[in-house]
């Protein structure tokens, strides 16, 4: 995914500013920065959730503005730090996806599913509510991975979990990672995170990518604003 000058704004306010930039294949990167810098609006920016007024999105050399939205959804997937559930089985939960486009999804694929983010075919029948949060949160990235998606956008995915689903969900998110070969971009405030999985990381900050690089950027950060946001969050 390319992103080439995209200017965003919410009436007279610039949220994103000349935002230039690659998100590759197979490689996991981190969005950090303070809170407002416009890492959320970056997202939904990426999945059409949101439309920016000037500037290109490119996903393999096609503007995102010429899929056809169920196209973009099933190219884009995004897991949120809520990890919503629709009321009903994990199995229902998995289908949503493909229940929306008319289809279902097989016994074995849903398996597979769960599989792949470390959870066994017997949760198929398992209540959404009866799931813990780190549950839930496997249940939701299951759930992106249906469509097979080329990008997977994570909002602050580990944010709400105690230090055991936190590496869990890591763990599994490398190795979904390695095995479908997607783009990943991951929101985190978790500066740790970022470098411990991210191969690359953006900093953003009022709306403008401050510093990118390999994710190590953040250990000697070149720009003074980056260097003070660092050492509040690493020490
Ligand atoms: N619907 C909206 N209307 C107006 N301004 C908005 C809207 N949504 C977000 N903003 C503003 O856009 C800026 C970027 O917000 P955004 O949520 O993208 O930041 P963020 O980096 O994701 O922050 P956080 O880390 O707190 O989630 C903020 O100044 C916010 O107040």
């Amino acid at each position: 995914m390319q992103l080439n000058q995209v200017n965003y704004f919410s009436g007279d306010v610039h949220i994103l500013k000349n935002i230039t930039g690659s998100f590759y294949a197979g490689e996991i990167t981190t969005l950090v920065g303070p809170s407002g810098a416009g890492k959320t609006t970056l997202l939904k920016l990426c999945n059409g959730l949101l439309s920016y007024q000037s500037g290109e999105i490119y996903i393999k050399d096609k503007r995102i503005n010429e899929y056809e939205p169920v196209e973009l959804r099933r190219s884009v997937g995004i897991a949120l730090q809520s990890a919503p559930m629709i009321s009903g089985s994990v199995l229902d939960n998995l289908e949503l996806p493909l229940v929306l486009q008319g289809k279902k999804l097989s016994t074995q694929n849903a398996k597979e599913l769960l599989n792949d983010v470390g959870l066994s075919g017997e949760f198929l029948k398992r209540n959404s509510k009866e799931l813990s949060g780190g549950q839930r949160q496997k249940v939701s990235i299951a759930r992106t991975l249906v469509n097979r998606p080329r990008i997977l956008l994570l909002d602050e995915i580990t944010s709400a979990l105690d230090r055991v689903s936190q590496a869990e969900i890591e763990a599994l998110i490398v190795k979904i990672n390695r095995k479908y070969g997607v783009a990943i971009i991951w929101i985190t405030h978790n500066l740790q995170q970022a470098l411990n999985i991210g191969a690359y990381t953006w900093v953003m900050m009022d709306g403008t990518v401050v510093e990118v690089g390999e994710s190590n950027l953040l250990l000697s950060p070149k720009n003074e604003r980056v260097r003070k946001f660092v050492k509040g969050q690493l020490g």
